[in-house]
């Protein structure tokens, strides 16, 4: 696993991370989640090893990154979407086996794990291809074989689908699922939250360098109260209706189109249904909308007086 304990740092005057506490299982996809600049990729350096904390402790797997960097560097790896991390000049397979042999994997270890990770990211047929003719789906899938090359036991991602369409997309996260069911320790960080609800089991929200909340992505959202919103559509929305509907509950909105809107926890829309028959509205439509990790974030972050502020 890997943990941190207070960890810290500073750039200059300015506190990129401050006393983070985070545990990084095998076996599970974890998250990371922040506003831009809340400190997620000053804390992913850090635990590849790119960055030194200014204070606290890393531990990966039992190792100090600061102390041993070279056992750290053999039982991780980093996969940052934004960056071009494979070389243009060269076909995917010779990135491959350079990587490989940066980090000492012997050569007949390595020619296997090749054509097998080639067969995973689907660039079997593209191996001998220069990566500067491949499209930026193949490149970053490329990255992802490369980010594997090593066997890593944890593998931090960054942004791992930044810029992609969405089929590849798609694909990425069925190898990312599908590398946590193998016993990894995955971490990521990602702004399309969608895919943090759909792979992470667990999830730390930081802002600015701290530490906000945790937990999986349901608890998030009941710690957060957001709750799912009913929507009832009114074809006549009456005064009587809206006087009924807020006797009903006070926290029901009105919103254009005849729209009566409830966000609270618990099964409201049978019982507000009811309310408004009884009043003598007809219902035009009824729709449940499920409660977002967006939504949960952004609650946390304007209820921190240090990140509001
Ligand atoms: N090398 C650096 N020198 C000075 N300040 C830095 C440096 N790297 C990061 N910072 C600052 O540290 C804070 C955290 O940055 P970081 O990039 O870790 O955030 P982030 O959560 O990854 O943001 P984003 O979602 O925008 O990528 C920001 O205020 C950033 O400006």
């Amino acid at each position: 696993m890997i943990e941190t304990i207070g960890l810290r740092k500073e750039f200059g005057a300015r506190v990129a991370v401050d006393g983070l506490n985070l545990t990084v299982p095998g076996g599970r996809v974890t998250g990371l989640l922040g506003l831009n600049g809340a400190g997620k990729t000053t804390t992913i350096k850090i635990l590849a090893t790119l960055l030194r904390q200014t204070s606290g402790t890393v531990t990966v797997g039992g190792l100090d990154p600061v102390k041993d960097p070279h056992a750290v560097r053999k039982r991780i790896n980093l996969i940052a979407g934004g960056e071009r991390m494979v070389y243009a000049r060269m076909t995917g397979r010779e990135n491959l086996w350079y990587f490989g042999q940066l980090y000492d994997v012997p050569s007949k270890v390595l020619k296997t794990r090749i054509e097998q990770l080639l067969e995973l990211v689907g660039l079997t047929s593209a191996a001998d291809i220069r990566v500067e003719r491949y499209s930026r789906g193949m490149t970053q899938r490329l990255s992802i074989a490369r980010g594997l090359i090593n066997d890593p036991d944890y593998l931090l991602l960054d942004e791992p689908t930044l810029g992609l369409d969405a089929p590849i997309a798609r694909d990425l996260r069925k190898v990312v699922a599908g590398l946590a069911e193998c016993g990894k320790g995955v971490l990521l960080t990602s702004h399309y939250l969608a895919e943090v609800e759909q792979l992470c089991a667990h999830v730390y929200v930081i802002g600015d360098g701290r530490h906000l909340a945790q937990g999986a992505p349901a608890e998030l959202m009941a710690q957060t109260g957001c709750h799912r919103t009913v929507r009832v559509t009114v074809t006549d929305l009456t005064p009587r209706i809206r006087a009924a509907a807020l006797a009903f509950d006070d926290a029901v909105r009105f919103a254009p189109g005849g729209v009566v809107e409830l966000n609270r926890p618990g099964e409201v829309a049978g019982a507000l249904t009811t309310t408004i028959i009884e009043a003598g509205g007809t219902l035009g439509g009824l729709e449940i909308v499920e409660p977002s990790l967006e939504d949960a974030i952004l609650a946390l972050n304007d209820r921190s007086p240090a990140v509001a502020a």
